[in-house]
C-alpha cells in the first residue's frame, strides 16, 4: 500500500501514453476513464458493479455534494468513500464548472462566486479556499483546483481575463490545499481554443506546481474538430511526467482521439446518462434500443460483449423493459455502456504498450464504419 501519489509512465506510442497512477487507495491504469458519481452514486449502478466494469477511479462533484447532503455531514459519517461504499480512488471536481452550468443568480468577484442552489434556491459561496475545504471533508484522493469557467461564446479578452483569474485561483487553491501526502491536487489549464492563452496558462500552472494537470474549458459545445485542434497543442505544454486529465470527454471517438493526442484521464456522464435514455454504445456504433426494429430481435446488443446485458438478455427484452420504463433497463444499459467504455480503455492501454496503437485506431474506426 503506497502512502504517496505517483505516476509511472510505462510506454508511449506517438503522443499516446500508458502508465499507472499509484495512490494509497489503489492504482489507476492509464489511459483511464472515470465514471461520474455526481451525487455519491454512479446512477443505476452498485459500486461493486462499477468496479466489475473495470473502473479504477470514479468522479464526485463538490457542487452537488455541498448542497446535498453537505460536505460536513459526509465528513461526520466517515467521508465519501465510506458513505458511498467505494474504497478505491475518487477524484472530485471543484465546483467551478457546475456553478456556471447549473446554479442560478451567480455573482463572480476576485474572491470567488456566490450563487443560488438549483435545488432549493438557498444562497452559497465557493472560493478556492472553500472548495479545498469541501474536497478535504469529502476525503477525495484527487482534488481539482477551483477555476472559473467562462460562458461561451466569449471573445479573446474575456477568455484571457477568465484564464488569468483561474490562474490566481489556482495559486490560492494550492496554498489552501497545503501539504497532504497521499492526496493529489490537479491544476486546470484554461484559455479557450486560443493557443497562446493555453501556453500562458500551462506556464502559470507549472510555476505553481501540481501533482497532475487537467485540460479544462473543452467539451463545452465547440465540436470535435475544434476540440482536437486545441488538443493538438494544449497538452504539449504540460509536464510529461504528470497525468493529463481532459475534463468532460466524451463519446468513444472523442476519447480515442484525445488519448492519441497525449491525454491520460477522462470523465463523462455520456455512458451512464445514455444508459438511462436507451442509447447503447457498441463497437459498431450506437444502438437506440427504443426503436421498434428491436421488438422481436433475439440477438444480444453486441455478440462480442461479455457484460451482463449482452450475456443474458436479448435486444427484444431490453427494448421491452425500456419501453415499459422498468428500472432494470437503466441498470443493464448503464452497465453495458460503462463496460464498453472500459473495454476501449483496456484496448488502448494494451495497444500503446505493444506499440500497435495506430493499427488499433484503424480497427476501432473500421468497425464503426461497417455499422
Ligand atoms: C462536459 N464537459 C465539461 N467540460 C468541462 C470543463 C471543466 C470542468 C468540467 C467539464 N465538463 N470542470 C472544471 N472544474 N473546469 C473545467
Amino acid at each position: 500500500m503506497t502512502e504517496r501519489f505517483s505516476f509511472e509512465l510505462k510506454a508511449t506510442d506517438g503522443k499516446a501514453r500508458t502508465g499507472v497512477i499509484n495512490t494509497p487507495r489503489g492504482e489507476i491504469r492509464t489511459p483511464a476513464f472515470m465514471p461520474v458519481g455526481t451525487a455519491a452514486t454512479v446512477k443505476a449502478m452498485m459500486p461493486e458493479s462499477v468496479r466489475a466494469t473495470g473502473a479504477d477511479i470514479l468522479l464526485g462533484n463538490t457542487y452537488h455534494l455541498m448542497l446535498r447532503p453537505t460536505a460536513e455531514r459526509i465528513d461526520r459519517l466517515g467521508g465519501l468513500h465510506k458513505f458511498m461504499n467505494w474504497d478505491r480512488p475518487i477524484l472530485t471536481d471543484s465546483g467551478g464548472f457546475q456553478v456556471m452550468s447549473l446554479a442560478g443568480l451567480r455573482k463572480l468577484t476576485e474572491k470567488g462566486v456566490t450563487f443560488k442552489s438549483h435545488i432549493d434556491g438557498s444562497k452559497h459561496e465557493l472560493t478556492p479556499e472553500r472548495s479545498m475545504e469541501i474536497q478535504k471533508l469529502l476525503g477525495s484522493d484527487i482534488v481539482m483546483c477551483f477555476d472559473e469557467c467562462p460562458a461561451l461564446p466569449a471573445d479573446r479578452d474575456r477568455i484571457a481575463e477568465s484564464m488569468r483569474l483561474s490562474m490566481r485561483w489556482a495559486a490560492r487553491s494550492k496554498e489552501a490545499f497545503g501539504d497532504r501526502p497521499g492526496h493529489a491536487l490537479f491544476g486546470i489549464q484554461q484559455g479557450g481554443l486560443e493557443a497562446d492563452f493555453r501556453e500562458e496558462s500551462a506556464e502559470a500552472l507549472k510555476e505553481i506546481g501540481f501533482d497532475g494537470y487537467a485540460v479544462g474549458g473543452l467539451a463545452v459545445g465547440e465540436g470535435q474538430e475544434a476540440m482536437f485542434g486545441c488538443l493538438d497543442h494544449a497538452p504539449d505544454h504540460l509536464p510529461k511526467d504528470k497525468p493529463r486529465y481532459l475534463m468532460g470527454v466524451g463519446k468513444p471517438d472523442d476519447i480515442v482521439g484525445a488519448v492519441a493526442r497525449g491525454i491520460d484521464m477522462m470523465d463523462c456522464v455520456l455512458p451512464s446518462r445514455s444508459g438511462r435514455t436507451g442509447q447503447v454504445f457498441t463497437r459498431r456504433g450506437v444502438v437506440n434500443i427504443k426503436n421498434a426494429r428491436h421488438a422481436d430481435d433475439p440477438r444480444p446488443l453486441d455478440e462480442a460483449c461479455s457484460c451482463p446485458a449482452c450475456s443474458n438478455y436479448s435486444r427484444a427484452y431490453l427494448h421491452h423493459v425500456y419501453r415499459s420504463n422498468e428500472m432494470i433497463s437503466g441498470m443493464l444499459l448503464t452497465w453495458h455502456n460503462l463496460h464498453y467504455f472500459q473495454e476501449i480503455m483496456q484496448g488502448m492501454r494494451d495497444a500503446i504498450g505493444a506499440g500497435t496503437f495506430e493499427d488499433w485506431q484503424a480497427e476501432f474506426h473500421a468497425q464503426r464504419a461497417q455499422g
